[in-house]
Formats: structure tokens, C-alpha cells, sequence
């Protein structure tokens, strides 16, 4: 039995750069990743099969859940003929642009890794992980990094400056594909990258905070007001800033201070179900 964490990730920034002739886009983004975790256990079976179990209703049981793909995908490479039951305890929110099920994906490969004693590197194992989804190979590293390609290249950077997240995440749902197809690739406002890495690199809370940017944004906020409604409590509440994480769509919101962050938390429980104070860890 083997238990692995897999935390959640938030986009710093994240910018479109055009659509490529596969049909994904060509992103530059700076992620982190936050300490509000899935855990997962991994229990070998004496039956050569994969199981799921999830006590949350909405999660896949089956193939269609990530962490399934994972494991699939590790036995089928490395011809292993040994069983193995996947459990998840979930904590991130699900469909929320926090990378959940890429992370728990990645988990299963780092954890399947370990307990095969196969001696892959994260490198390898990131590469594994782009067959599933463009997220998984930033999820195996964890940390802070610059993300291009379609998510897959990925760049380690720097712890970012530390301070508080409140997440929040409103009852809708929002399908990834859906907003990448609703953004107008001629008319987006450009994201400052290269100050954001700068920002880390110099331990530049204050250049951090000020360079967060999404392009993807204003579409789901034009599609979803109460996402707008969000951000607005945030920012009276005393957040230094506060932006949209992936395609959302949940909400996050920067502070340096916990009181502000308890502040910002309490305001937000009244008409959001799902809110939360973490840290960064990268
Ligand atoms: C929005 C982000 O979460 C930001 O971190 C990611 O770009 C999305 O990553 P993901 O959920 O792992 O995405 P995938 O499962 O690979 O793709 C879901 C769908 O999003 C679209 N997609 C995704 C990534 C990308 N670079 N270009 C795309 O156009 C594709 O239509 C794809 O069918
Ligand atoms: N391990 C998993 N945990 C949660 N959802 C999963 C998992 N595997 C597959 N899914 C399916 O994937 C869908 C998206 O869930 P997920 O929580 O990964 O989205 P997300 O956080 O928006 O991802 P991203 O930020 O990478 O776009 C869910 O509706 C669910 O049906």
C-alpha cells in the first residue's frame, strides 16, 4: 500500500498564443501549485484489473476517470500483470480549472512508479503523462513552473514569493474545450509573461500579484456574471488581486496577511458553498 498527495494547481498566468494545425492551442503559462490535496491510495490486487473507488458520487469509477488512464497506461508500457485498486479521497473541487483529475493522474504515476520499483524520472514519467491530458506533465512536477506547447514543456522556476490563497469556487461547471473554442484569437489582451517570471525570480510579491493575467477570463465571465460577483467581494474584502484560475471557474485571491485572508474567506462563505485559505507550495 502506498499513499501519494496530489495538490491542486493554480495559473498565475495564462495566455493563448494561437490555435496549431492538431486542434489544441499553443499556451504560455506560469503555474504553482497550492496545498489543498486528492490523497490517493494505491493497494495492489491479487486480480490483474484497475479499480476506482471514490466516496464522491461525480467521480468516475471507471476509464473515464484520469487516475484509471494512469495506471492503464503504466501497466500496459511495462507489461505489469499485477492488479491495483485506486483510492480517491477528494478534496479539489471537481470541474473548478484546479487540475484535480490531472493530478491525481499524475499521483498514480509517480505512486505506480515507486511501488513497481520501474526507476523512471519525472521527465519520463511527464511524458507518459501528455498522453492523457496537456496538464499532467506540469502535475508530476508540482512546484512553480512556465508551462508551453499545449501545457506539456515544462520549465521549472522558482519558489514564488509566499502568501495566502482563497480559493472559490462557484456552482457551476465549466468545460475546458468549450472556452478554448470561444476565445477570439485576434482580439485577446496580452498577457505579461516574462514579468511574472521576473517577479519570482526576484521574490517580488508586490510584481507577482500585479502581473497575474488570463486570457480565458472574460469569456467565462461573460458566460457565468456571478463569477464577476466573486472577484468584486474579493477585492473589497482586501485581496491585492484576484484572477481566475485555468479555464475556471474558480476564483483566487492574493494576500500577505492571514487576518485579510480570514476577512476575505468570511465574506465569501455567504453565497459561495465552496471557499478555502491555502498556501502556495512552489
Ligand atoms: C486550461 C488549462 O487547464 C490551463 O492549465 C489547460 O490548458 C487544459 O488542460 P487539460 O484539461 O489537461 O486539457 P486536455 O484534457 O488536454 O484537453 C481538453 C480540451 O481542451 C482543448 N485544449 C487543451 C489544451 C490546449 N493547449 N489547447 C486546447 O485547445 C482541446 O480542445 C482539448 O480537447
Ligand atoms: N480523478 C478525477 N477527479 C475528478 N474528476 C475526474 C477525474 N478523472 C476524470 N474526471 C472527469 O474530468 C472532469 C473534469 O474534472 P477536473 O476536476 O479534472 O477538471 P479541472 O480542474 O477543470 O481540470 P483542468 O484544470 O485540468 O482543466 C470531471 O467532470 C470528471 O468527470
Amino acid at each position: 500500500m502506498l499513499l501519494e498527495k496530489a495538490p491542486a494547481k493554480i495559473n498565475l498566468t495564462l495566455d493563448v498564443l494561437h490555435k496549431r494545425d492538431d486542434g489544441y492551442h499553443e499556451v504560455e503559462m506560469v503555474m504553482t501549485t497550492v496545498d489543498l490535496y486528492d490523497q490517493i491510495q494505491l493497494s495492489e490486487l491479487n486480480k490483474d484489473t484497475i479499480q476506482i473507488y471514490s466516496e464522491k458520487r461525480y467521480v468516475p469509477d471507471d476509464y473515464r476517470n484520469l487516475a484509471y488512464q494512469a495506471a492503464e497506461l503504466i501497466k500496459s508500457k511495462f507489461n505489469i500483470q499485477t492488479g491495483i485498486k485506486i483510492s480517491i479521497f477528494k478534496q479539489i473541487p471537481v470541474a473548478a480549472g484546479l487540475a484535480g483529475g490531472s493530478s491525481d493522474a499524475a499521483a498514480v504515476l509517480r505512486g505506480l512508479n515507486t511501488l513497481w520499483n520501474l526507476g523512471l524520472s519525472y521527465d519520463q514519467l511527464a511524458e507518459i503523462g501528455t498522453e492523457i491530458g496537456s496538464d499532467v506533465a506540469f502535475c508530476v512536477y508540482g512546484g512553480t513552473a512556465l508551462a508551453k506547447g499545449r501545457g506539456e514543456q515544462i520549465e521549472k522556476l522558482p519558489s514564488v514569493p509566499s502568501c495566502w490563497v482563497i480559493l472559490a469556487k462557484p456552482t457551476i461547471g465549466v468545460s475546458t474545450k468549450s472556452i478554448y473554442e470561444r476565445l477570439n484569437l485576434n482580439r485577446l489582451n496580452r498577457i505579461n509573461t516574462e514579468a511574472m517570471i521576473t517577479a519570482i525570480k526576484n521574490g517580488d510579491y508586490q510584481g507577482m500579484y500585479q502581473n497575474l493575467g488570463n486570457v480565458m477570463e472574460s469569456v467565462t465571465l461573460d458566460m457565468h456574471p456571478e463569477i464577476k460577483q466573486i472577484k468584486e467581494q474579493m477585492i473589497q474584502s482586501g485581496a491585492d488581486n484576484v484572477l481566475m484560475s485555468g479555464s475556471g471557474p474558480t476564483v483566487f485571491g492574493l494576500t500577505r496577511k492571514q487576518t485579510r485572508a480570514e476577512r476575505i474567506y468570511n465574506s465569501l462563505r455567504g453565497f459561495c458553498e465552496e471557499v478555502y485559505v491555502v498556501r502556495m507550495l512552489g
